[in-house]
């Protein structure tokens, strides 16, 4: 006999992991089902746009990779464009001088590379390619409806022992065994670790990797914003969506109709009027566990939920509308400075970690690119920048935007991940963000939960932790 279906979800969180986990869940477990997606904030949480002088700019996770297939699949079916995003011609800078810099001229820039660091760009590609062909494998799995219940397993699926050893050392020594130069490594792979996640080369060997492939072509994001997925989700899953910070969550046990136990949750939130609560059957939490950001307290739980607030990364994004100061870069002539992005070396006298154009995402798509003079240029720091600061970095500029993020996990390898299974019918998603903290990570995080989620509801234990799936797969196809 079906066991009856669950009566009410909590999501908490409505970010892209949260908004991602309400379409999931409704797609399994039907219309019946009441979600309910708790948001203390806006919906997006770090899919945010600024707004400067009538424009809006993306402020946090901005690029998506082509392979990306769960945000790709969001856009199509929610009816967002898909926009590329447009190469700028690149320079890295070590705090002294450009130790490297783009042309226009692709035949000059592989020429460049060469000289400099012979085959190693190209050995670099092929080297990500190989971990994003495994990684891919997770499509596969979970088109199929397997899940599984800890990252380790899930990562183990993809690529056995060689895959989760990435996550026990850092991209520094990861590359080294895989016989990149050191020189490679600091000269062009530090500066997309700093750019991406404000972190050097001792971030693990899997983030790096999803960083070094952030940095590759055709990249897209969507027009209008890509938070516009997430309310587009939360639309499309039908879910409704409370204003509410979440203080915690307490077992409760009632008796069915039938006299047999069933465990529920109540959730307590703080809303603008006063504090109240509920009670649900499944919670799925999908915010950040960390006594700075979801500062959730399990109450009379036994065993306790273990606590793991580990420290996630100050990253302050700074919008300026202005004229770069090319001076600083080393310079003199400012008509001869071409570059659209500035990515950095490690450097403690270097207060940014990169500094680029961008555009707003109303124009994305359009042909036209703002003239350098009177671009807005976004500022990756990890603090605030000081008035003098700006001033040595702009000539002259008209209005500035600031916006701080707790922004991603600071990595330090090796990281534990954090359970899934907080308790019976409690899930965790962020975890996945000690693998890498990425827009397609919690959705990825956000289907194996809905998927764990029904099929522990159902009993179906056949579609959990299955051993081989990638050999079972294969031969089943
Ligand atoms: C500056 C920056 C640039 C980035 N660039 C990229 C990029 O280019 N590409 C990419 O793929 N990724 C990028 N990322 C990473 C990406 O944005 C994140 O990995 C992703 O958005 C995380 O989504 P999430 O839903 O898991 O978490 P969040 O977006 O943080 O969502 C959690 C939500 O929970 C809410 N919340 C927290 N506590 C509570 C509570 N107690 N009660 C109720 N609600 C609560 C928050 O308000 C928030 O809305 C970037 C991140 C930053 C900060
Ligand atoms: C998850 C996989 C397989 C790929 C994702 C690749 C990707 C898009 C990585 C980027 C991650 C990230 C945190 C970028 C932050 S900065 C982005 C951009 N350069 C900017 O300037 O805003």
């Amino acid at each position: 006999e079906q066991r009856a279906a669950p009566g009410k979800i909590a999501v908490i969180g409505g970010g892209i992991g949260g908004t991602a986990a309400a379409y999931f869940l409704r797609q399994k477990f039907g219309r019946s089902v009441r979600i309910e997606v708790l948001e203390r904030g806006e919906v997006g949480g770090r899919l945010a746009t600024v707004e400067m002088e009538g424009a809006s700019y993306e402020a946090g996770g901005s690029v998506l990779h082509p392979l990306n297939l769960h945000m790709k699949h969001f856009a199509k079916e929610l009816g967002l464009p898909a926009i590329p995003v447009p190469g700028k011609l690149m320079g890295i800078y070590n705090g002294e001088e450009f130790i490297f810099e783009e042309s226009s001229w692709y035949i000059i820039n592989i020429l460049k590379l060469l000289w400099h660091y012979g085959f190693s760009p190209l050995r670099m590609n092929m080297w990500v390619e190989d971990i994003l062909d495994k990684f891919m494998r997770i499509y596969r799995y979970q088109t199929h409806d397997y899940t599984f219940s800890s990252y380790e397993q899930l990562f183990h699926a993809l690529g056995g022992n060689d895959f989760t050893q990435m996550f026990n050392q850092t991209i520094d020594e990861a590359m080294q065994k895989a016989s990149f130069s050191q020189k490679f490594i600091n000269e062009m792979v530090c500066p997309a670790m700093r750019v991406d996640y404000g972190q050097g080369v001792n971030i693990n060997g899997f983030v790096g990797a999803v960083s070094l492939a952030g940095a590759g072509s055709s990249l897209w994001s969507v027009k209008g914003g890509n938070k516009l997925v997430c309310t587009g989700l939360i639309y499309a899953s039908k879910a409704d969506v409370i204003t509410g910070t979440v203080m915690s969550i307490e077992p409760k046990t009632r008796k069915k109709s039938t006299g047999d136990p069933v465990n529920l949750y109540h959730v307590t939130y703080d809303t603008p009027s006063g504090q109240t609560g509920d009670i649900y059957d499944i919670v799925v939490i999908a915010a950040p566990l960390n006594r700075k950001i979801a500062n959730i307290t399990f109450k009379n739980f036994s065993p306790p939920v273990p606590e793991f607030s580990s420290p996630y990364q100050q990253t302050v994004a700074t919008f300026v509308h202005g004229r770069l100061n090319s001076s600083f870069f080393g310079y003199q002539d400012p008509s001869a400075f071409h570059l659209g992005a500035i990515f950095t070396t490690e450097n403690p006298k270097l207060f940014i970690n990169s500094v680029g154009i961008v555009s707003p995402v109303e124009n994305r798509g359009s042909e036209e690119e703002p003239p350098l003079q009177s671009a807005v240029w976004k500022i990756f720091s990890k603090e605030e920048l000081t008035k003098e600061q700006l001033n040595l970095l702009f000539s002259s500029y008209d209005s500035v935007k600031v916006k701080k993020w707790l922004a991603y996990p600071h990595y330090s390898p090796p990281n534990k991940f954090p359970p899934i299974i907080l308790h019976d019918n409690i899930y965790y998603l962020n975890g996945i963000e000690w693998a890498a903290s990425a827009m397609e990570m919690s959705s990825i995080a956000a289907k194996n939960a809905a998927l764990l989620a029904y099929h522990r509801w159902y009993g179906n234990t056949d579609k959990i932790d299955q051993e081989d799936l990638y050999e079972k797969l294969k031969t089943e196809l």
